[in-house]
């Protein structure tokens, strides 16, 4: 018999049984989470499973946000929040409420998520712990709330692809914009049902919350999970984050696919050659190099969500729009991942630069990526976000648009208020802006 892949060694580790791809198991998991869109279904199940006094299989690992519609923008969100509150503190979960952010971002950020846990959230972005070395996977709310009560569930073990990246990330580009590629190449539905693992010296030099967006976006190809396996720097992200040391070895072998595993295909890429990428309306696969689409005039920016809503993703649009003002033809809205990315942007000053700049920015939680609230779409908008899904009406009308980039793009998008190269206002160059600038016009 071959080698394992990551998701195989995960899901034969959690099971207890020695399992390849095709292999149906009974997998013991280790966090289970929902917001408060999904959670209200979720505890319907559960209630029904375990009788009105149920128990969770483990009220330290079970984690419930309000990020989705948070603060409440109507009644029947204001009534779930509640519900969600009241669930968790009669089970003892923990509970994260409004302005404490976005599921996926406060998972990590408050050390719920390890290498190696095995992690179901009733939200299609749980690939993100896949950034940790962690399977992590999206599950609807029946699935959800019955794992809640008996602490696993049954899973295919996937197929995987993956994608091997190696070299220098040239100026400007990010992992968003290998992942667009990523997505772009392989098409929308390119990864169901299969984990993608994602591998290589850029992506081993690629800091945590990079590997966040190469793990969260793997659902946008189809994904069960996308992979990056951890090694010092996840140990060295999880101390500085946590305050503790991950409580699995990250060298352990169990968290690392072996040479000699089977995949699907495996797709190689030089990151010199990768240029900063859009993905035009309406879909994510529609990735093109900038280029392409330069020019292209827009109404609205966002610049936030679970995918480039972290400090270090404010920080660049922020190093862009330092002293400057946004374009009058466009609006710009922010929203923090998390409330502690809202507390860094405030200790130092990024947040009175997007202020400054003329943008709005918003209490930390999903905004209006998902069309929600904060910042909906009309007919007419088209809007540059840093979201992961650019679907018809995904922010509002049906009729509007949305293309997808990375924070850079988004920001020197904002300054020129058309779709703009990065490369033009490179943050390292930023004495150069107005000279850019200058030029354009
Ligand atoms: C509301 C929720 C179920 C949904 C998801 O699972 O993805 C949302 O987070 C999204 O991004 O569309
Ligand atoms: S930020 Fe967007 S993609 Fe992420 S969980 Fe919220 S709605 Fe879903």
């Amino acid at each position: 018999m071959t080698g394992k892949t990551f998701a195989e060694k995960q899901l034969s580790g959690k099971s207890g049984r020695d399992v390849h791809a095709g292999d149906y198991v009974e997998a013991e998991i280790d966090v289970a989470m929902a917001h408060d869109i999904t959670g209200p279904l979720a505890f319907q199940t559960f209630d029904e499973v375990t009788g009105s006094d149920g128990a969770l299989f483990a009220p330290d690992r079970t984690v419930f946000t309000i990020d989705h519609h948070a603060p409440a923008d109507g009644v029947q969100a204001a009534n779930n929040h509640n519900a969600l509150r009241e669930f968790a503190a009669e089970h003892g979960a923990h509970q994260y409420d409004v302005g404490d952010g976005i599921c996926h971002q406060v998972l990590v950020e408050e050390g719920h998520v390890g290498p190696g846990d095995l992690v179901v959230g009733a939200d299609s972005h749980s690939t993100t712990y896949g950034g940790l070395g962690a399977f992590g996977t999206g599950v609807g709310s029946t699935d959800l709330g019955t794992a809640m009560a008996t602490g696993d569930l049954w899973f295919r073990v996937p197929e995987t692809r993956r994608f091997e990246v190696e070299g220098d990330l040239p100026e400007a580009v990010y992992a968003k914009d290998l992942v667009l590629k990523f997505i772009g190449d392989v098409g929308f539905a390119g990864c169901t049902y299969m984990a993608a693992e994602y591998a290589g010296s850029t992506v081993a030099a690629l800091p945590l919350h990079e590997r966040f967006v190469l793990a969260n976006m793997a659902i946008e190809m189809g994904g069960k999970a996308g992979i990056v396996e951890p090694d010092e720097r996840t140990a060295r992200y999880l101390e500085a984050q946590t305050g503790r040391a991950p409580s699995t070895d990250v060298d352990d072998p169990a968290l690392h696919a072996d040479p000699d595993a089977e995949y699907v295909d495996v797709h190689t890429y030089r990151a010199e050659e990768i240029a900063p990428q859009v993905s035009t309306p309406s879909n994510p696969e529609n990735a093109v190099d900038v280029g392409k689409v330069e020019g292209t005039e827009i109404d609205q920016l966002f610049v936030g969500t679970c995918t480039n809503g972290r400090f270090e993703d404010m920080q660049v649009v922020a190093d862009v729009l330092e002293g400057e003002e946004i374009a009058p033809n466009v609006r710009m809205v922010v929203v923090p991942a998390s409330g502690a990315v809202y507390q860094q942007m405030l200790e130092t000053g990024v947040l009175t630069t997007f202020v400054d700049a003329g943008a709005v920015v918003q209490s930390a939680g999903c905004g209006p990526c998902a069309g929600y609230h904060q910042g909906v779409l009309g007919d007419s908008d088209v809007c540059l976000a840093t979201a992961n899904r650019n679907f018809p009406g995904r922010e509002g009308s049906m009729k509007s648009s949305v293309y997808l980039a990375s924070p850079a793009t988004v920001g020197a998008s904002a300054l020129y208020g058309e779709i703009t190269d990065p490369r033009r206002v490179d943050t390292s160059r930023y004495d150069d802006v107005a000279l850019a600038k200058g030029a354009r016009s």
